[in-house]
């Protein structure tokens, strides 16, 4: 079943601004990335999904629902965690994500229940019962993820799940997210401004860039089929370089690396005949796979 799926898109805010400009994709099951830069429209798209704004032009569908024809029914099976902090400071989480749990339909013994669960899940046990104004950062976006999880949604949008934490702080909550995709079989649109953290833990990943696509594809079919063979020579990389674009190879410098589409097998022959012809001290031959951001060519997406 297509999880999410949007036919020529389109948001203008009081008919100036375009948020999103004529998108369409359609993403399967599973952990998926959003990128792109602070105003490419990720939050836009977001708030459609759950039928909080309503597109100007364009169909949206979420788990096979509209959500400008039937928010509510999306809303039960998706859970929203928003960008901002949005918590009120005296609450205990316990407290919060329970009356969350509440105000999306659970009895109040099972939204306690579902509430200590939840907590759990995103690894906050004892200061549950703290109030949330004297949380730290982490903790904070924990709160917002367990709530988004109280009512055992069936897909999770997650808005910068990992603004504003430490280096450590945003590799424990990627980590989390990916066992929230994997081992409880939620799916998950997880939105960054930066690509080289998402592509770590997303099978998919959609690129955006001033509302429009850039590319919307599955990440190893992104990876692998663009891998380059990088050599080094201790010297003579300049004649290499010739030689290899004599060959007819496609050959892009990166530093003093040499890097080369690998065609097929007969890519390593021709360079190590290249390189044994002209007699040069070879370092390095090895297959290197591009990073997802590399096949961005755009100045637009930040790279972690
Ligand atoms: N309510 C609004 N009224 C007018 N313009 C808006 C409104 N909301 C968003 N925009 C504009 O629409 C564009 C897309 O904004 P959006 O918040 O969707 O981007 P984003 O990718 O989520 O960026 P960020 O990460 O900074 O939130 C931006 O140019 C933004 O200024």
């Amino acid at each position: 079943m297509t999880l999410i799926a949007t036919q020529s898109l389109t948001k203008t805010y009081g008919g100036r601004v375009t948020a999103l400009a004529d998108l369409t994709v359609a993403v399967e099951p599973g952990i998926i990335g959003l990128v792109g830069a602070n105003g490419a429209g990720k939050s836009t798209l977001i708030k459609i999904l759950l039928g909080l704004i309503a597109p100007t032009s364009g169909q949206v569908s979420v788990l096979g629902i509209d959500p400008t024809a039937d928010p509510a029914a999306v809303r039960n099976r998706v859970g929203y965690m928003p960008e901002h902090d949005c918590l009120p400071p005296d609450l205990s989480a316990a407290e919060l994500v329970t009356h969350l749990g509440r105000m999306s339909g659970l009895p109040r013994t099972a939204a306690r229940e579902r509430a200590s669960e939840a907590l759990r899940h995103v690894g906050l046990y004892e200061e549950r019962y703290r109030p949330v104004g004297g949380y730290s950062t982490g903790m904070k976006q924990r709160v917002k993820l367990a709530q988004a999880l109280v009512h055992d949604p069936d897909l999770l949008l997650l808005d910068e799940p990992t603004n504003g934490l430490d280096p450590a702080g945003r590799d424990a909550m990627l980590a989390l997210v990916h066992r929230i995709g994997t081992e409880f079989g939620i799916s998950v649109l997880v939105c960054s401004h930066l690509l080289g953290e998402v592509e770590r833990i997303c099978d998919t990943l959609i690129a955006i860039d001033g509302g429009r696509l850039l590319r919307a594809d599955n990440i190893s079919a992104m990876t692998t089929a663009t891998d380059v063979l990088a050599v080094e020579v201790s010297e003579g990389t300049e004649e290499l370089a010739a030689r290899l674009a004599e060959l007819k190879l496609p050959v892009a410098r990166d530093g003093r690396l040499l890097l080369v589409p690998l065609a097929d097998d007969g890519t390593y022959d021709l360079i190590l005949g290249a390189v044994a012809d002209l007699d040069l001290p070879l370092h390095r031959l090895d297959q290197r796979r591009h990073r997802v951001a590399e096949l961005f060519a755009t100045r637009e997406l930040t790279h972690a």
